[in-house]
């Protein structure tokens, strides 16, 4: 991308605004970064992505905003970066390559110096040709050895490189885990919602499920306790997933999980035989201080309604699960 003018970019930036407006989209650096290109139209492949999810469906989420600037408007850094990379490995293998053929080569001279010197050992003069001889061959072991270290020092870069790129990918993943329980965190959530919307049919249905007082709980008996009573729950919450769901930890102690084929009735049921079961466990710290008799949680539950964006169906179940809260906790809520 190269710099526009003042000029340029006051322009740029208004026709960017007033789209972003219509369209709704929040003023984020991100979005500012990724309307100005979109206008500027001199990355095709960009505004097709753009069009297109916003046809799907009908916004252009911030997470998707967020990696379309990583994708192409921080690119020319990541292509530098990436070109590199690339010349590294050529480089590698090259060098690789060419040293396999040295190593044979000197192999090769290795027997040709054995003949020769089985010719020369009948020669005149023996006792100078024999010095010679060892001279060589002296020289090109030590030749021989050069090369195989500096064939293992190239395997070793290689090994590095490899393990650099497995530790990047995992980065890439992490990203949408949740560091305390290990399950998909908000933006994982918020991902995999986009990608099953499209496909359903009105049986998608989401539960946001929160433990009721928990400031309380850390308060009697310490954050360290209610931190793990959220690790507790996740685990209850994994072993009584189904099939066909996902679950995610959002924050404090929040929970989510999306029922990918699931009526309003279905899910409504599944939410309460969760919130019943964990009714009736008994939670104890480890100190052994903390010592909950009953579980309490609340859940909010809503299916998806027509082109509802996820963004609304989050907020939906959220207000329904506000609604459980004012109702008295320990409740689940679908309107
Ligand atoms: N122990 C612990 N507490 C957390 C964690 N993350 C957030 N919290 C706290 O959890 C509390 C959640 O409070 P709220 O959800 O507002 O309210 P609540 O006390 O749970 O009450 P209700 O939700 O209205 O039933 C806040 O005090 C947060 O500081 C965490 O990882 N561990």
């Amino acid at each position: 991308m190269h710099p526009d003018s003042p000029r340029q970019a006051h322009a740029l930036l208004q026709q960017a605004v007033p789209l972003m407006r219509k369209m709704d989209i929040a003023p984020t650096p991100y979005n500012y970064g990724i309307w100005y290109e979109y206008v500027r139209q001199s990355t095709p492949k960009l505004n097709q992505l753009v069009d297109s999810t916003i046809g799907r469906l009908g916004s252009l989420p911030s997470f998707i905003s967020k990696e379309l600037f990583h994708q192409f408007l921080v690119s020319e850094e990541a292509r530098f970066n990436s070109q590199h990379k690339e010349k590294l490995e050529e480089f590698i293998n090259t060098v690789s390559n060419e040293t396999h053929n040295m190593t044979e080569n000197l192999v090769a001279l290795q027997s040709a110096m054995d003949k020769s010197r089985h010719v020369l050992s009948r020669a005149d003069r023996q006792k100078h040709l024999d010095k010679v001889i060892h001279y060589l061959d002296h020289s090109t072991k030590k030749a021989l050895e050069e090369v195989e270290s500096f064939s293992q020092a190239l395997s070793q870069v290689n090994a590095e490189v490899l393990k650099l790129k497995a530790e990047l990918n995992e980065i890439k993943n992490n990203a949408d885990l949740d560091p305390l329980t290990q399950l998909l965190n908000q933006r994982g959530l918020e991902r995999q919602l986009y990608s099953l919307i499209p496909d359903s049919e009105d049986d998608l249905s989401l539960l946001i499920m929160d433990i009721d007082h928990l400031k309380e709980i850390n308060h009697e008996f310490g954050r360290r306790a209610g931190t793990a009573l959220i690790c507790h729950i996740s685990r209850i919450l994994s072993s009584k997933k189904l099939a066909n769901s996902t679950l995610a930890r959002l924050e404090g102690g929040s929970f989510a999980i999306i029922l990918h084929e699931a009526t309003l009735d279905f899910a409504i049921k599944y939410a309460e035989e969760l919130r019943l079961h964990l009714n009736k466990q008994r939670f104890k710290s480890r100190s052994g201080q903390g010592i909950i008799e009953q579980i309490k949680v609340s859940f909010g539950v809503a299916t998806i309604i027509g082109q509802e964006s996820p963004n609304n169906l989050i907020a939906r179940a959220g207000g329904y699960l506000d609604n459980a809260k004012r109702q008295g906790r320990n409740r689940t809520a679908s309107r």
